[in-house]
């Protein structure tokens, strides 16, 4: 099975002073191809650390990163940007949608800022299995929650990135809500064998992942390679 996002013994040490937090410490992290994946942690463990590397936001102290075959900090700045759009959608508690574009024009956005062909067939199936399809022409402010997270959901899968990457994504939604865009999220992920990396602090949410990767100070204390869950 494909590895699609392998890290071998990765580090981010940060400085502080004379004090150096140890944000990453050693990990080694496999996800195949087509895997939803839940990473949790207590706050501070170095969650959101390993998705930004994961995802090319940053550079590493130490180690590697591969992502797609490629090794991510072999690329300069530039490169690493195009990867990024290219290759990574990321969806984050606060939406981030631009507020005076509707859904449709927020979900083609990047790639547009890419230059890159919109497939609007594809666009509007991942709307209609999002059941934002009555929404498309809907400003961000006149959604729920939840309506506002699927367009995000719907951005970061419309460019078929290699990874979708998201962080604490109903962190800022009540229960039922949450529940709703996770099954959604699931159901899309399934349908185009998109892998999912996903930060929660929620277990019930986690429960919904194929496999649980657990970290704390900055190593993974469980579910660290693919087969781990099998
Ligand atoms: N830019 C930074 N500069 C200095 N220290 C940082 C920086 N980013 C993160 N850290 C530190 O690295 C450690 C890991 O942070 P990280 O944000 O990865 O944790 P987390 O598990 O995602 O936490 P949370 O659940 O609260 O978001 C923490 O001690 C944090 O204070």
């Amino acid at each position: 099975m494909n590895e699609i996002v392998k890290t071998q013994a990765l580090k981010k040490y940060y400085k502080l002073g004379d004090n150096t937090v140890k944000a990453l410490d050693g990990v080694d992290f496999t996800v195949r191809e087509g895997e939803f994946v839940a990473i949790v942690g207590k706050s501070g463990s170095g969650k959101s650390t390993l998705l930004h590397m994961i995802g090319g936001l940053d550079y590493p102290t130490g180690g590697k990163v591969y992502v797609d075959g490629k090794q991510l900090y072999k690329l300069n700045k530039e490169q690493l940007a195009v990867f990024r759009r290219r290759k990574v959608g990321f969806v984050f508690q606060s939406f981030n949608l631009v507020p005076d574009l509707n859904v449709y024009e927020n979900v083609v956005l990047p790639i547009e800022l890419d230059g890159g062909h919109i497939d609007r067939d594809f666009v509007d199936e991942i709307l209609r299995i999002l059941k934002l399809e009555e929404k498309k022409e809907a400003l961000p402010g006149t959604l729920s929650g939840g309506q506002q997270q699927r367009a995000a959901i719907a951005r970061a899968l419309a460019n078929k990135p290699a990874i979708l990457l998201a962080d604490e994504p109903t962190g800022n939604l009540d229960t039922g809500s949450s529940h709703d865009v996770m099954g959604l999220l699931k159901m899309a992920a399934k349908r185009y064998h998109q892998t999912v990396v996903l930060i929660t602090h929620d277990a019930d949410i986690a429960q919904l992942a194929d496999r649980i990767v657990q970290i704390e100070d900055g190593r993974i204390v469980k579910g660290s390679d693919v087969y781990a869950g099998e």
